[in-house]
């Protein structure tokens, strides 16, 4: 089979480099209007930093994994093709700041509809707002001139950092199709593509809506968690109690399970909170406030955690930031990915700016550039420098902050740290990674997040 994916993102590009290693007899081709993302691609240096990614594009890139800016020709060809764009919120008009901007999605059913020749199966793979299948149908059947599509859909569950890990192993793969007898059979030829490594049990079928529906409902299940861990991470530090030991106490019991209970920062990456935007737009749509604000408040105690922290900062350091040299060790939005969308990092970093703090930064995989972009400050900006490694960045701080969980700064020799810095030494465990009391014993005045 001939398989095309539109859209060579963090999604896109680890999840057919997944399909292609897998299935040898299938070829992949994946397409995007992102002419120096496919360069980099089809390069040494991948546009997307995941551990194992290299090898598994290495060994199938130029035998069945392609990848191309030429969008019209890969369609034309494929038997079955993945949507995999980006489907960030709405910025504009209608449901601004809260609805799914769903233009690159329309395109891309757009230009199917306008190039493909035969028929095809037809994939979301973005996450979508449940129905979205309905509107793509239309825009397919109205321009189909005798060809037939059927669409699927077919959420992608991968988290950043751990992607091929998640490909090569996941809970399940989820299959959403029409439930008559042609929506079955192209049912069938996906779960066959992922039954050449997953197990069938693990490859659920539903109708299209249950598969919508899930993706979103996943992602706000997850964020749930981490809100709900880190609302309590504030009850433990009025308390005295350890946020740690409540979530291991309460995550040995089975019915809540240990996973996702680490209290931080707060949530970032490109989806929990877009996500939930979405479903809180939804359910707005569909006549429902009261679940639109039970939603609503994940976000909400999010961005009280990520101001919280910084708060804390500030008025731990005499109430004033203002021309100190803060270190800022970890700038992704979790550690083993250089992804920053959304990072908790960014929301510290501007609040700390906005309080005149001179920020020294330093993040194993994030570029300068991008670290630049997301505060919005120019190129000459002297209040923030971006630094080679972690020991530059804490010499002469007045405060170091530990905002990502990269595992070489559980590594790092914080007697050299301590000893260069001015005193008091503070360090703040935004990650709940370092041990605290050693550090005490040094010399820092050490704090994480839920202890009291
Ligand atoms: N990043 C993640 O870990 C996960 C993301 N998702 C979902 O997957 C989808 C894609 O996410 P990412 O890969 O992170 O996005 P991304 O922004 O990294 O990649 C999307 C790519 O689509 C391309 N594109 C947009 N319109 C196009 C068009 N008309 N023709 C050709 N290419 C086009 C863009 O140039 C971009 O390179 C989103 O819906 C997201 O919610 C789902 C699970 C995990
Ligand atoms: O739809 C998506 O984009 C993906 O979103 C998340 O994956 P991702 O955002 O890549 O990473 P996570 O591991 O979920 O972490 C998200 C954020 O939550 C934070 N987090 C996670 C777990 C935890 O216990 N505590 C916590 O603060 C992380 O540091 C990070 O900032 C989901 O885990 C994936 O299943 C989903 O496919």
């Amino acid at each position: 089979m001939k398989i095309c994916c539109i859209g060579a993102g963090y999604v896109g590009g680890p999840t057919m480099a997944m399909i292609a290693h897998k299935c040898e007899d299938h070829t992949v081709t994946v397409v995007d209007i992102n002419e120096a993302r496919i360069d980099a691609w089809n390069s040494v240096e991948l546009p997307v930093y995941e551990p194992g990614l290299d090898e598994i594009v290495q060994a199938n890139r130029g035998k069945n994994l392609f990848f191309s800016t030429d969008v019209d020709s890969a369609i034309r060809e494929a038997d079955m093709i993945f949507m995999s764009v980006n489907t960030p919120t709405k910025t504009y008009g209608v449901g601004a700041g809260r609805a799914a901007d769903l233009r690159y999605i329309e395109k891309c059913a757009r230009k199917i509809a306008e190039v493909c020749e035969g028929d095809k199966i037809v994939v979301e793979k973005s996450t979508l707002p449940v129905r979205t299948a309905e509107s793509i149908k239309r825009i397919l059947e109205s321009n189909a001139e005798g060809r037939k599509f059927q669409i699927l859909s077919n959420p992608e569950f991968l988290a950043e950092g751990t992607a091929i890990q998640d490909l090569q192993n996941p809970d399940r793969v989820l299959i959403g199709g029409d439930q008559t007898p042609e929506g079955k059979a192209a049912i069938q030829i996906l779960v066959d593509v992922y039954a050449a490594w997953v197990p069938e049990e693990r490859i659920l079928t539903t109708n299209l809506w249950s598969s919508e529906l899930s993706k979103l409902t996943a992602n706000a299940f997850l964020a749930q968690r981490i809100s709900s861990i880190n609302a309590i991470s504030a009850l433990c530090e009025a308390t005295e109690a350890n946020v740690d030991e409540v979530a291991h106490a309460i995550g040995t019991d089975s019915r809540i399970g240990p996973k996702f209970l680490k209290s931080s920062v707060g949530f970032g990456g490109s989806c929990f909170q877009k996500d939930i935007l979405n479903l809180v737009y939804l359910c707005e749509h569909f006549g429902l406030p009261d679940v639109a604000a039970y939603w609503n408040s994940v976000i909400e105690m999010n961005d009280y955690q990520k101001h919280r922290f910084a708060r804390k900062v500030v008025s731990t350091l005499f109430n004033t930031v203002s021309d100190k040299k803060i270190a800022v060790l970890g700038f992704a939005f979790k550690k083993d990915t250089n992804d920053t969308r959304e990072s908790a990092a960014i929301y510290i970093c501007k609040d700390l700016l906005e309080e005149q703090a001179n920020l020294s930064i330093y993040d194993p995989k994030v570029p300068e550039a991008q670290m630049l972009r997301d505060l919005e400050l120019g190129e000459k900006d002297d209040s923030i420098t971006v630094c080679g490694d972690a020991y530059e960045a804490t010499k002469d701080a007045h405060a170091v902050l530990v905002l990502t969980e990269w595992d070489e700064f559980k590594e790092l020799d914080y007697k050299k740290i301590y000893d260069a810095m001015h005193l008091p030494a503070f360090l703040f465990d935004g990650r709940n990674v370092l041990d605290l009391e050693a550090l005490r014993e040094i010399g820092f005045e050490a704090s994480g997040i839920g202890k009291g």
